[in-house]
């Protein structure tokens, strides 16, 4: 099955792909060119607006904001008429170290949501990231949930809500982990390897649950996406002609239409001139509506 271009959007880094089920419409960031983008598979409409700091990661409000994990906290981000977007700060974050921001982050099923953050310099391999939980309406400042991460990534729920799943994407770790998810208090807790990724092509990068409860993830570095069984099998790879592959979603009127955002590298990438472009795939299986934060 061939991935088709859908956007060549030429993003440095596109990453968070959320499919907006209320306009049908799809939303994404491109990370260090702070920028949110909307491609509407209607009218084939693409749009995007300028934010203040880096954003890397979004979840859907259901009104038209969105809540945006950028580099000094969590936001509310309004995209307006003039190309900007309005900020409002829900909680800001208190880094391990300076030039750190928010990546890969998603609501759990009950809408509340996590994000992990990274040294804004991935080569410097320090574990000083974390991974957060924001709830609505909390006002206290923002407390790591997970710690010692270098770049955090993955992050996915089962469908129902009782397994989270995390990975790391840097070189010198490339794992992903399951955790029993407590869907009451918000709590995960049985770490446990679910997937050794050094075993496959490409390094975990941002990824999806399906309706079968398999997880899709990006192998990044080696222009794959691969289906993990709930048990941590792998069931099938896809390929898109792009190397680095970072974060996929489901979306279109079935939810039967994987897409994945990717990354455009500096230096010779005359054998991916697609790179950084927005891709679709029929995979063949269902994904699962992305919960609204509950804002
Ligand atoms: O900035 C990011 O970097 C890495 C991808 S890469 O190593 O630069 O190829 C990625 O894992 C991460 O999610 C992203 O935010």
């Amino acid at each position: 099955m061939a991935a088709e271009l859908i956007l060549d959007a030429r993003n440095a880094t596109g990453e968070s792909p959320v499919w907006n089920a209320q306009e049908q419409a799809l939303y994404w960031v491109d990370i260090p060119a702070r920028r949110l983008h909307r491609w509407s598979p209607q009218d084939l409409s693409a749009t995007s607006w300028e934010a203040p700091e880096m954003l890397a990661c979004i979840a859907c409000y259901g009104d038209g904001s969105w809540l945006a994990g950028m580099e000094s906290g969590l936001f509310r981000i309004q995209p307006q008429h003039n190309g900007t977007l309005a900020t409002e700060l829900l909680s800001s974050v208190q880094h391990a170290t300076e030039t750190m921001r928010f990546n890969d982050g998603r609501c759990d099923r009950q809408g509340r949501f996590w994000a992990g953050t990274m040294l804004m310099d991935m080569s410097k391999a320090a574990t000083v990231g974390s991974v957060y939980r924001y709830s609505a309406g909390q006002t206290e400042q923002l407390t790591a949930q997970l710690t010692d991460m270098i770049v955090p990534n993955g992050l996915g729920f089962s469908p129902d809500g009782k397994i989270m799943y995390l990975s790391d994407s840097h070189p010198s770790v490339q794992k992903i982990w399951a955790f029993d998810y407590d869907t009451d208090t918000g709590t995960p807790h049985n770490r446990r390897l679910f997937v050794d990724m050094t075993q496959y092509p490409g390094r975990p990068d941002g990824a999806a649950v399906d309706a079968d409860g398999c997880y899709w993830i990006c192998g990044n570095d080696e222009g794959q996406i691969h289906r993990f069984t709930p048990a941590g099998k792998l069931d099938r790879s896809l390929a898109v002609p792009v190397k680095k592959p970072a974060m996929c979603a489901f979306g279109g009127a079935n939810l039967d239409t994987l897409y994945v955002t990717s990354i455009r590298p500096g230096g010779d990438i005359s054998d991916q001139p697609l790179a950084g472009g927005v891709f679709a795939l029929q995979p063949g299986v269902q994904g699962l509506e992305e919960p609204l934060f509950k804002g």
